[in-house]
């Protein structure tokens, strides 16, 4: 498990740590750390880090100070360093003195060549998208120069991955302390590349973010012990589709089907129930004795009666889609049974009482309002698929794709996640297991190239071997 702990908590740990350690000590940590990590990228890209050209981009605060430190260790190992300033007046006056001492210089226009690059402007200090000055040095970078971003890259908000304006793209982020939530969710994420941290002592509890790896998953999975019979297995009962959509039946139906359901029982209008019973034989039609409903992809209007009825049954429900339609906040709050909702950015907008640019700009707050004002877990589709139940920690899901994003894509998953609470797993558990295994087969699937959604459904029986191979 990768996780992740807002600014807030991380400058508290550090406020207890450092008043137990000399001053600067925690500096000289981090720098150690980052030093170490470029001086690898460099070995492993040019065999050494003796003439290396290292261009720092130095910003005013500690940030600055991390990359000036790191700098001067990796001058003292032969490599030619240049600090390049945001401010020249407001520059760490020990970090540039150690600079200056071991050799290296400042600049006040960035070098055009460059081995590797040290993003030192900003870090959980940086606020808004950045300010000129900074933005003119990370537009200006040396022409394919890896980057190492100090800590976070630059113009990537910390606590919830978004990016107003100019940000710097990084080859490597190397963080200290502890992860950071924009490091993990897009499309800050996307920005970071590869994720080193380096510990430099600090004591965390609850983590804010945390995101879940094939180990985890494994754990979590349903499996069929011998004595198991297809109701111990679990029954879900999937209700989907119209005589205007029966594809959604078909694909959510598929999803259910290989996620570890012991049956799927279907209902809908006889039109769609024609189109499940052609493709799955399998399947169960009408209502019956289920262990969780699915309720939603491709209902059309007018059936609101009905996923209302459904919520009323003390049983799992997850809600997708035409389903989100109208939900009754207080009902849901008063339901026992666990409950799963599963809109995409504009169903949550709407869920919100707000607009789909809202939901995309702060994902990370909407999916906890989400949670909260529903009194459920919701999970918030997107290029990186949210889970929040409860006030624990967000599970960002890492095993997403673009080609995901595909026509009934989200039904195959509401299949899938609601087979997995038919299991028994809670409904966090089965939208962050559910996200997982949906993103691996879309992996799978699209290989490089557009699949269909039928191609994901199919794809889950390789997921799911994938995860257990670990
Ligand atoms: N936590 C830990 O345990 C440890 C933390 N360490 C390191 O400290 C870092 C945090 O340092 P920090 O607090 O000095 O803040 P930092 O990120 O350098 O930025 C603040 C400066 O940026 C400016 N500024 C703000 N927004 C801006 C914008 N949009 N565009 C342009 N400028 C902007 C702001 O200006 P002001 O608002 O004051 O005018 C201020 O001068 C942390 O990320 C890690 O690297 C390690 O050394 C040791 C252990
Ligand atoms: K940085």
């Amino acid at each position: 498990m990768r996780t992740a702990y807002s600014v807030e908590t991380v400058r508290a740990a550090e406020g207890e740590l450092m008043a137990r350690l000399p001053e600067g000590a925690l500096m000289q940590r981090a720098a150690a750390g980052l030093a170490a990590a470029c001086a690898r990228l460099l070995i492993r890209r040019r065999g050494r880090v003796y003439g290396a050209r290292i261009v720092l981009l130095v910003g005013p605060g500690d940030n600055g100070g991390d990359a000036l430190y790191a700098g001067a260790r990796l001058a003292r190992r032969g490599a030619g360093v240049t600090a390049v300033p945001m401010d020249p007046a407001r520059m760490h006056a020990g970090g540039l003195a150690a600079l200056r001492a071991a050799g290296g210089r400042v600049e006040e226009a960035v070098p055009a060549r460059a081995d590797l690059v040290l993003d030192g402007l900003l870090g959980i200090g940086g606020k808004g998208g950045l300010r000129p000055a900074a933005a003119a040095l990370a537009e200006r970078l040396p022409h394919g120069a890896p980057v190492v971003a100090v800590d976070l890259p630059s113009g990537v908000d910390a606590d919830t991955g978004e990016v107003a304006g100019p940000a710097v793209t990084a080859e490597v982020t190397v963080a200290f302390g502890a992860y950071k939530p924009g490091l993990l969710i897009d499309p800050g994420a996307t920005l970071a590349g590869a994720l080193h941290l380096v510990d430099i002592g600090l004591s965390l509890d609850a983590p804010d973010v945390e995101v879940l790896q094939h180990a985890d998953v494994a754990r979590l999975l349903p499996v069929p012990a011998p004595s198991s019979d297809k109701y111990r297995r679990g029954v879900v009962g999937v209700v989907a589709g119209s005589a205007q959509y029966p594809g959604a039946a078909v694909l959510a139906v598929a999803g259910a089907l290989r996620g570890g359901a012991g049956a799927v029982r279907y209902v809908g209008p006889a039109a769609a129930a024609d189109a499940v019973l052609a493709r799955f034989p399998e399947t169960l039609i009408g209502r019956g004795r289920v262990q969780a409903w699915v309720v939603g992809p491709g209902l059309g209007d007018g059936r609101a009666g009905e996923v209302a009825e459904l919520l009323a049954q003390d049983v799992p429900v997850l809600v997708d889609a035409d389903g989100l339609r109208g939900l009754d906040a207080g009902a849901l709050r008063d339901r026992s049974a666990p409950t799963l909702l599963t809109p995409h950015a504009g169903e949550a907008a709407a869920l919100l009482g707000t607009d789909r640019r809202a939901v995309e700009s702060g994902r990370l707050a909407a999916v906890r309002q989400l949670a909260e004002l529903y009194g459920a877990a919701a999970l918030l589709k997107g290029s990186t698929t949210l889970v929040a139940a409860g006030g624990g920690p967000v599970r960002v899901n890492p095993t997403g794709t673009g080609w995901l994003a595909t026509a009934g894509s989200g039904d195959v998953l509401s299949g899938l996640a609601g087979a997995l609470l038919a299991a028994g797993l809670s409904a966090a558990d089965a939208g962050a297991v559910g996200a997982y295994l949906h993103g691996l087969a879309g992996r799978r699937a699209a290989s490089g190239a557009p699949m269909t959604a039928q191609e994901i459904a199919q794809a889950l029986p390789e997921a799911w071997r994938d995860v257990r191979r670990g």
